[in-house]
């Protein structure tokens, strides 16, 4: 099933409009940079035996910015964790940047819902923390070239409303704060993709429409390619360029749409009939993946 709204329809069809009245496209439409062939992932043996992933092929181009929604337990997180490297499908191959995983390193940004920033850095030091690590940065770090990524920090940390709490420590901030200053984190080395696993999810409404608002800001001006687990549709809508739905465990996708909305989008847009539709209709794919009731199947967690 595709969904119907105006905002949001299938992939080709708009490349083909966009294509057709000359207008660029909302992304661009290189080779896939990612690619997921046949993968599948089954954890543990015999009674054991969880089927997180079934045979799931996927296909993402480069600053592309994907949501990816589904019932509880579906495999949301396996299958970022595919991407980032950090589990080997059961079945089936990865692609990321055009190589398989494990041929060569891509750079990678990950969020998460806990900002896990080390309490006994400072800000700006949590902030450059990736380039101490992360080649080719790593060397320029160790060559004591520390003053360029001080600049660097302190540019991504008031980017997103945090000048002037580079030397604060993380139980010196707020939440959202903290957030703000992993998503610093997770951007500063310059990633060519960047995984968000609900990174918005422990913040309060107005905070997180604070930083939906940051995080599009951020995205339009690199277009770096992000992979999105969100529960929250509005968020899904209002970030992303494509929405791909997943079934209840063992997961796949079920729905593949591009969201068309122009950008830089409102939180005002929110509330408009079209954005509210594509809402319902996500909700509506959601509880029949959930087997039509409301109520949490069992085994998710
Ligand atoms: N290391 C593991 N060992 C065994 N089972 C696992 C492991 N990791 C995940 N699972 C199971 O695989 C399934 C998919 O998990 P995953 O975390 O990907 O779901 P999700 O869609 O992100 O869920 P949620 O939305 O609740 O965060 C779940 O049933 C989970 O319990």
């Amino acid at each position: 099933m595709t969904l119907a709204s105006p905002a949001a329809v299938p992939r080709d069809d708009e490349e083909a409009a966009a294509q057709k009245s000359g207008t660029s496209p909302l992304v661009s439409h290189a080779r896939p940079f990612i690619a997921f062939e046949k993968v599948s992932v089954r954890f543990g043996k015999g009674d054991k035996k969880v089927q997180a992933l079934s045979e799931t092929s996927l296909s993402v181009r480069e600053g592309d910015f994907v949501a990816l929604v589904g019932p509880s337990g579906c495999g949301k997180s396996t299958l970022l964790k595919l991407v980032g490297d950090l589990l080997k499908p059961s079945t089936g191959h990865v692609f990321v940047g055009g190589r398989e995983l494990g041929a060569t390193p891509i750079r990678i940004g990950m969020a998460y819902q806990n900002p896990t920033l080390l309490p006994w850095l400072s800000i700006r030091d949590n902030v450059m923390l990736p380039l101490k690590i992360v080649p080719p940065f790593r060397s320029a770090f160790r060559a004591k070239r520390k003053g360029e990524f001080r600049d660097r920090a302190d540019a991504l940390l008031a980017q997103v409303g945090l000048a002037g709490f580079g030397d604060k420590y993380p139980w010196q901030l707020s939440g959202g704060m903290m957030q703000r200053a992993n998503l610093c984190r997770a951007l500063v080395h310059e990633p060519d993709l960047l995984l968000l696993d609900e990174p918005f999810g422990a913040l309060d409404q107005f905070t997180r429409e604070e930083l939906w608002q940051i995080m599009q800001e951020l995205w339009m001006a690199k277009k770096t390619t992000v992979l999105l687990v969100t529960h929250d549709l509005r968020e899904a809508a209002f970030l992303a360029n494509r929405i791909c739905v997943m079934s209840a465990r063992p997961g796949r996708i079920l729905d593949d749409s591009t969201v068309a909305f122009a950008r830089p989008r409102t939180i005002d847009m929110t509330y408009e009939p079209d954005f509210v539709a594509l809402n319902q209709q996500l909700r509506s794919l959601i509880v029949e993946a959930r087997g039509g009731t409301g109520i949490v199947q069992a085994g998710g967690h």
